[in-house]
């Protein structure tokens, strides 16, 4: 049977750094080629506002040699209300699962806790929740910055180009000994990547232009929004060797120049393109873990309702690439839209994050359906309580003490105000154990745990029920995967864990649109969590067993139906994740379909023995 084992260390991958040099391998010295794209023509105006509708658009000229990965039957336009975005061509349509897009971002870094955690040029990290066969077995530092980490000798020679520079950079910030600024943070080293690749290839390449050519949102900043964005341009000429405090105004102004910002504005432009335009890089099985930058896949617009998904299927570097994958049947003319948050949020949430990050209002159809008093925001939604009842009913406004489900006719008590206090006290208990989720687990669970027995009202698929449910479910995981098999702790950790992932499954479907990838993940980890071994004597979750509310156990199969469970999971799951990640899935389809055929081979053998059994 296949262990649960590869999952347990999935998030462990995220805790704080060691510089303890724990690395053998010998430095890379590949010298780095410059590589010069072919020239363009200088870029031709736009005018958002010429268009006379909200939908109207036209089409966006750029200079030769500008978004070569744009496919032929993909076209930039411009809108009035979004500006650029990537649409459909007239006369052509898409099929879901296509891959719409495969672009080497111009830049990634991982956040600081995954530097020794995952291969800085891959992405792949050893304790994924990946089948040895696509995992990588160890991390190598390099011994020159001592501070990422590589997986193989490739991919730090396929990494070398970029990592150079950053390299002397990292070196030199650990030199500085007592006053050791702390390693800079995803957003610092990224923008570092992107400033040196550009003084390698030249500001006048298309690579630049595009660069140049992101939006910036820099005038429609509050005062309030520049504080943080002059503290990470003070970060990043740190970074790159200079300091204003120590130097004279003209020689900071020449080092910038010299790193292609003539001015202090321009920088603080690049800054803010950067701010609208990064994407969060993640693992092939969705973990974040840093940030990207790609100036193609930023053209694409923004809807809590998206129709295509930007992911990393097979990792990156020498062994991947971002795609962006059309997550239904796209038709002439119709754009792309991704999704710039997670869409599991309720619509106060989504808006605010759109307008502090993006600055813009949201009026994609699900935030305007959500206007629309009579649809229930599976978001924000109370269940009802008749067993066998699976309507989600209106969210009680304060003031209501009794509601009524239409579909089954039955009435309860419900006392609205202390709901919604409920759900703050959740909110703020989520944010809490998501920060402790490394540094203290069991207290992080503990946290999640007191507060869930008084969400129970809540639809499972409204928030912060889900979001809890799926910290909870990764807790659980690393606290039954560090236990040996004999100890009595270990079944309850893992029947909550599953139980966890059940309710997450099933809160999943009404959130997130068909084929995204989350729940193909999801499906993945539920399979993974039933064929997990567990012992015989194992007690079915009751009140007593479980550290779950009684109302939200469920009664998981056991024995070979377990496993059954688990192949129809895995099974639903590869379909699903060719949609999600595209063609054969990524390594977490490829996963999932290896995983299906040793299980069914278990199924058999099972089935097998039963049957001797009985003729004997
Ligand atoms: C990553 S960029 C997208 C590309 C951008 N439209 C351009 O022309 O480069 C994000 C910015 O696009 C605009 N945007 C994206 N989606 C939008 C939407 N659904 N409604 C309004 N504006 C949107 C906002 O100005 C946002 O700050």
């Amino acid at each position: 049977m296949s262990s649960f084992a590869a999952l347990k260390d999935k998030r462990r991958a995220r805790q704080g750094p060691s510089f303890a040099s724990t690395s053998s391998a010998s430095p890379a010295a590949v010298p780095a080629e410059p590589v010069v794209p072919a020239p363009f023509e200088p870029i031709e105006p736009v005018s958002i506002l010429g268009a006379s509708t909200v939908e109207d658009t036209k089409l966006y000229v750029y200079g030769a040699g500008m978004y070569k990965d744009l496919p032929e039957y993909l076209e930039i336009r411009v809108s009035q209300t979004r500006g650029r975005g990537i649409y459909v061509k007239e006369g052509t349509s898409v099929k879901a699962g296509t891959s719409l897009m495969k672009v080497k971002p111009h830049a990634y870094s991982l956040s600081t806790p995954n530097l020794d955690a995952h291969c800085a040029s891959c992405l792949l990290n050893p304790q994924s929740s990946l089948s040895p066969e696509y995992q990588v077995t160890q991390l190598r530092r390099c011994t020159g910055c001592l501070a990422v980490s590589y997986c193989s000798s490739e991919c730090q020679k396929y990494d070398w180009k970029g990592h150079k520079e950053e390299c002397r950079a990292l070196k030199a910030l650990r030199s500085h000994g007592d006053q050791d600024p702390g390693m800079p943070g995803e957003a610092v080293r990224a923008l570092g990547r992107l400033v040196w690749t550009r003084k390698r290839v030249g500001g006048d390449t298309a690579w630049w232009t595009e660069v140049e050519h992101m939006q910036s949102n820099i005038t429609l900043l509050n005062p309030r929004q520049h504080e943080p964005l002059a503290m990470l341009g003070l970060a990043v000429c740190r970074y790159l060797g200079i300091t204003p405090q120590q130097s004279s105004p003209e020689e900071t102004a020449r080092k910038l120049d010299e790193l292609g910002f003539p001015s202090i504005r321009n920088l603080t432009n690049f800054l803010s393109r950067f701010q609208t335009n990064s994407f969060s890089l993640t693992t092939p099985d969705l973990t974040n873990v840093g940030v990207a930058v790609s100036p193609l896949a930023a053209l694409i617009s923004h809807s809590c309702m998206p129709n295509a998904a930007v992911v990393f299927p097979t990792g990156l570097g020498r062994r991947g690439a971002l795609e962006v994958i059309a997550l239904r049947d796209l038709q002439s003319g119709e754009e792309i839209l991704t999704s710039y948050l997670d869409v599991a949020l309720p619509r106060a949430e989504r808006q605010k994050e759109l307008k502090e990050r993006y600055l813009f209002d949201c009026e994609c159809t699900l935030c305007t359906r959500e206007l629309d008093p009579d649809w229930i925001d599976p978001r924000s939604a109370v269940r009802c309580r008749t067993e066998g009842c699976t309507a989600k009913l209106r969210m009680p406004q304060p003031g209501t003490t009794h509601i009524l489900c239409n579909t089954c006719g039955t009435g309860f008590a419900i006392d609205a105000v202390s709901l919604q206090q409920h759900i703050q006290l959740g909110t703020a208990a989520l944010q809490k154990a998501d920060s402790l989720q490394f540094s203290d687990p069991a207290k992080a669970r503990y946290l999640l745990v007191s507060v869930l027995r008084n969400l129970t009202p809540l639809a499972r698929s409204s928030y912060p029920l889900l979001s809890i449910l799926q910290l909870l479910q990764q807790l659980f995981i690393t606290a039954f995967s560090v236990l040996p098999f004999e100890d009595p702790e270990r079944d309850r950790f893992l029947q909550d864990a599953a139980t966890c992932a059940a309710l997450v499954f099933a809160g999943m479907d009404d959130v997130y649109p068909p084929g995204h990838p989350t729940k193909g993940v999801q499906s993945v980890t539920m399979a993974k969590l039933l064929m997990a071994e567990i012992s015989d004597s194992a007690l079915a979750p009751s009140p007593a067993t479980s550290s779950l509310p009684a109302d939200m156990l469920v009664l998981l199969p056991m024995g070979v139906c377990r496993l059954r469970m688990a192949l129809e999971l895995l099974s639903k799951a590869s379909r699903d994740l060719r949609l999600g990640f595209g063609k054969d899935g990524g390594l977490v389809g490829k996963d999932a379909s290896l995983l299906a055929v040793g299980l069914e081979r278990e199924i058999s053998m099972w089935s097998a023995l039963r049957t001797n059994r009985r003729i004997r």
